[in-house]
């Protein structure tokens, strides 16, 4: 099961066309997001979200559509969302953060309490549950979003740019997170970072001026780079491929 775009328009208030009846469907497995600035990446990841709404045609997540007032709940349990910036809610420890996160998503309290300690234990954070939320670093506090996702037990996480700012610690630290994440969800990352995408991802997915550029199996994305690309960078020089001249 996975998002699918079905003729989707999008506009921002009076602004241009961000999306063009675009019509396309996320792999299943771990899929990363790839684009340069302004394509689009978090626009469909929130539409995908269902934070934002399309201006016309569908999102779906398997038979569920948000705009079916009936089922956005259920969707909303389904897709998990954690956009480019997660904030620390003053006062409260990790595992408070988390449970009230499930329970905004319609969990009973004592069930989103109970849930908090594997979800942050998914993440690696167990042992900081009782620590003040705004105490953690960045990198700590977007695994706490990722827990978020993941205490109501949603089938399909959507990451917006999770290892931006990051340091290299960090980053490979949150790769081991998208690795654990995926054992229980389909994960889908959008990131500018291209160095480390075979270790992590199954699928590719690169987005320019609101319109699929690729869409394929990590391999097949390696196989556009040029040969003779330097070891290390193929999937750069793939990117450079998709994109053509002229583009990030
Ligand atoms: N809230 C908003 N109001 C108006 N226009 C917006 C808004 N958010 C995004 N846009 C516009 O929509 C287009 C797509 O932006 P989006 O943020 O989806 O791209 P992106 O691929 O995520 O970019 P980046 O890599 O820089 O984060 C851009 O032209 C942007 O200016």
């Amino acid at each position: 099961m996975s998002v699918e775009f079905e003729s989707c328009t999008h506009r921002y208030r009076r602004g241009p066309l961000v999306l063009d009846r675009l019509s396309f469907a996320f792999p299943a497995g771990r899929t990363v997001l790839l684009g340069p600035n302004g394509a689009g990446k978090s626009t469909v990841l929130a539409l995908a979200a269902s934070a934002l709404r399309p201006s016309a045609g569908s999102v779906r997540f398997g038979a569920l559509d948000p705009a079916v007032r009936s089922q956005l709940r259920s969707y909303r349990r389904d897709v998990g969302w954690l956009p480019q910036q997660v904030t620390a809610v003053p006062g409260m420890t990790c595992r408070e953060q988390v449970a009230y996160a499930g329970w905004l998503k319609g969990m009973a309290r004592g069930e989103a309490w109970t849930g908090a300690v594997p979800a942050l234990d998914r993440v690696g954070l167990a042992k900081k549950a009782d620590q003040q939320a705004s105490s953690l670093s960045g990198g700590q506090l977007r695994r706490v979003g990722v827990a978020q996702t993941l205490v109501h037990a949603a089938r399909l996480v959507l990451m917006d740019e999770p290892t931006a700012g990051l340091d290299p610690a960090q980053r490979t630290a949150f790769r081991r997170t998208v690795e654990r994440l995926s054992e229980v969800a389909d994960v889908i990352v959008s990131t500018h970072q291209t160095e480390d995408l075979w270790e992590v991802y199954d699928h590719v997915v690169v987005l320019a001026g609101g319109t699929v550029r690729f869409l394929g199996t990590v391999d097949a994305f390696r196989a556009l780079a040029p040969p003779g690309a330097a070891a290390g960078r193929e999937a750069e020089a793939a990117y450079a491929a998709v994109l053509g001249d002229g583009e990030e």
